[in-house]
């Protein structure tokens, strides 16, 4: 395989719309980067513009140590993975695999070589002879990675390809595939608009927001410090809650907030974080309406309201409590466990 270089990647469509701008991102040999990012943030045309589906209207595009700006998609040897497995029905697993290479004028044994090698390594080999129909889900997503892999390619895309299946099958394919491009150390790319997706399938993943990069980092540091508040709103579910510093200030006890840094004056809490346990020295204290609880079986949500907020804020428990709606609640949250940001910038403040 081979490593992607963007160099300060932009695109403008005609019509001076711009979908891209200044994007700078290193795929190392082998390494999964995922891209995520709400609907219309420029997802789809990055990939695009490493496919050479669209042209490159700024910066350097490099695969290996080749810039590949003006190259065809059929030269940049590079496989794309779609959301329907796109599979020819009527033909065996095996004519599946051969039909690219056929197009390409392989010799037959060569196919045959480059068929049985991707079988094997995809262990899909006693499934050569079926049609896609008498195959599973997961079976059928390894056949249509096995049409790449025949091509032997430099590196592989994927672009929102579990987006149309059911939640359960949705599950076992991220696995599926995460553990093929680990054993077979495929350079990736792969874009969804699902932070779940992203959080556990990525070596690092890129926030994407309006076409430029709100952070990259491995999944537990964008989760554990989330560089901007887009990106706290974006990563995690529920969302972060976001107060303003000086109601805060008000909610708990004065000198509680005293170590957060200068010209933090918009304070995130993730819902996860806060607890229902005394608060202990290193911990502030809160108190609230349960205005409504959401039991969710293994956990719950609790919709909290403060004087003076018109947001509620949420609270995850890894339980459902025996509490009525109605009631007020003390909950507790450790002072490291607060996200500072500056409002202004929308910036989390070192
Ligand atoms: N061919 C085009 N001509 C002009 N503008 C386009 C074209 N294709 C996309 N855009 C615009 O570029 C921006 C980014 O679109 P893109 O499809 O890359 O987003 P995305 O993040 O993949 O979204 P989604 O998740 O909805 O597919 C959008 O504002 C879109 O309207």
């Amino acid at each position: 395989m081979a490593s992607i270089k963007m160099d300060n990647l932009g695109k403008v469509y005609t019509g001076n719309v711009r979908a891209v701008s200044d994007v700078n991102i290193d795929i190392a040999d082998g390494e999964m980067i995922v891209l995520v990012g709400p609907s219309g943030c420029g997802k789809s045309t990055l990939l695009r513009m490493v496919a050479g589906l669209e042209t490159i209207t700024e910066g350097t595009l490099k695969i290996g140590d080749q810039v590949v700006n003006q190259l065809e998609p059929a030269e940049r040897d590079i496989a794309m993975v779609f959301q329907n497995y796109a599979l020819y029905p009527h033909m065996t697993v095996f004519n599946n695999l051969a039909y690219g290479l056929k197009n390409r004028g392989f010799r037959k044994d060569e196919i045959d070589r480059r068929v049985r090698d991707a079988a094997a390594m995809l262990e899909i080999k006693q499934f050569l002879d079926r049609k896609p129909r008498q195959l599973s889900g997961g079976q059928r997503q390894r056949v249509a990675m096995g049409r790449a892999l025949v091509r032997e390619p430099k590196a592989f895309l994927f672009d929102e390809p579990l987006s149309n299946l059911d939640a359960k099958l949705r599950v076992q394919m991220r696995v599926e595939i995460r553990q093929l491009q680990k054993r077979l150390g495929t350079t990736s790319l792969y874009v969804t608009h699902d932070q779940l997706e992203a959080l556990t399938m990525a070596d690092r993943l890129v926030v994407l927001n309006a076409g430029q990069i709100e952070q990259i980092g491995t999944p537990m540091e964008v989760y554990l410090r989330p560089a901007t508040t887009f990106v706290a709103g974006f990563i995690g579910s529920p969302a972060m809650n976001m107060l303003p510093a000086d109601y805060l200030g008000k909610l708990v006890s004065s000198d509680a907030l005293t170590h957060l840094p200068a010209g933090a004056d918009l304070i995130g809490l993730r819902p996860e974080d806060l607890s229902l346990d005394p608060a202990g020295d290193d911990d502030i204290s809160l108190g609230g309406q349960l205005v409504l609880l959401e039991p969710a079986g293994a956990e719950s949500h609790l919709h909290l309201s403060f004087d003076g907020v018109k947001d509620t804020i949420i609270a995850r428990l890894p339980h459902v409590p025996d509490v009525q709606e109605g009631r007020q609640l003390t909950f507790s949250i450790k002072r490291d466990k607060l996200h500072p940001f500056n409002k202004a910038t929308g910036k989390r403040v070192a």
